[in-house]
């Protein structure tokens, strides 16, 4: 039995008085969930602050994103390593809202899926299609295609250490959840198309959801067959509802 992980991205949001409130909360309310895994990814800034905050705590850490080189004259960039020492275990990495607003491209986030990797970071990959992709019947093949672009880099054996999340753009902030069947259906595929390269590998793989996910859809959503957690946005601002996710996942694996 795969064991669920919870994942909290902030995205751009806040300040050292917020993430102490919040991460207080979480903190207090994880240590009653022993049987999920949860982790809460900060904006890089905040990291060091969060990372003393969760001290003792099972609550994993990490960042939203990582640059694809090691170090050397990139201006802005925060690289694999410094997230290692700052006390990250997880990266999101292919975000769609990099790859649509920051012009990240497929071999882009492979880059950074390896760089992660190489560190030892555990790579959340995220994986989704666009609302014009789906109604063209297009899910599939953008999926794939994004897929592809890592096991091409990296290998099938790569996912062995990594996460991934599918978030259908169309469901991200929007409270438009996909069904957990049309969730789970392209999950299942994911897992097909690793299958089709290495049952182990695909057999082992978390595969999240992302979109929309709230304390009153998360227990359905995770109840499907193919779905390992979730990737949470605006409902990881709030340690309540996060905790309530969390705990959906823990009654899953009881
Ligand atoms: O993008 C997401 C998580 O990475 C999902 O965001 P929402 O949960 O706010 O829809």
């Amino acid at each position: 039995m795969r064991r669920i992980l919870v994942a909290g991205n902030w995205k751009l949001n806040g300040s050292k008085a917020s993430i102490q409130k919040l991460v207080t909360g979480i903190v207090a309310g994880a240590e009653n969930l022993t049987d999920v895994s949860i982790a809460v990814c900060a904006p890089y800034v905040y990291l060091p602050f969060t990372a003393e905050l969760l001290t003792k705590s099972v609550v994993g850490l990490g960042a939203q994103d990582v640059s694809e080189q090691d170090s050397g004259a990139y201006t802005g960039e925060v690289s694999a390593s410094m997230l290692l020492e700052t006390g990250c275990k997880y990266v999101i990495v292919g975000h769609s809202e990099r790859r649509a607003l920051f012009g990240e491209k497929d071999m882009d986030t492979a880059r950074k899926f390896a760089a992660a990797r190489k560190q030892g970071l555990i790579p959340i990959l995220c994986l989704g299609e666009s609302l014009a992709e789906r109604e063209a019947g297009m899910t599939e093949v953008v999926v794939a295609r994004q897929l592809d672009a890592v096991l091409e880099l990296e290998g099938v054996q790569a996912l062995n250490d990594a996460v991934i999340a599918y978030e259908p753009v169309w469901a991200i902030g929007t409270g438009k959840t996909a069904t957990p069947e049309q969730a789970q259906a392209v999950h299942a595929f994911i897992r097909q198309r690793l299958a089709a390269l290495d049952a182990g590998v695909a057999a082992k793989v978390q595969i999240l959801y992302g979109g929309s996910v709230k304390g009153s859809n998360a227990a359905e959503l995770f109840a499907m067959q193919d779905i390992d957690g979730g990737l949470i946005g605006g409902a990881s601002l709030d340690a309540q509802e996060f905790l309530t996710i969390c705990q959906a996942g823990q009654n899953q694996r009881d």
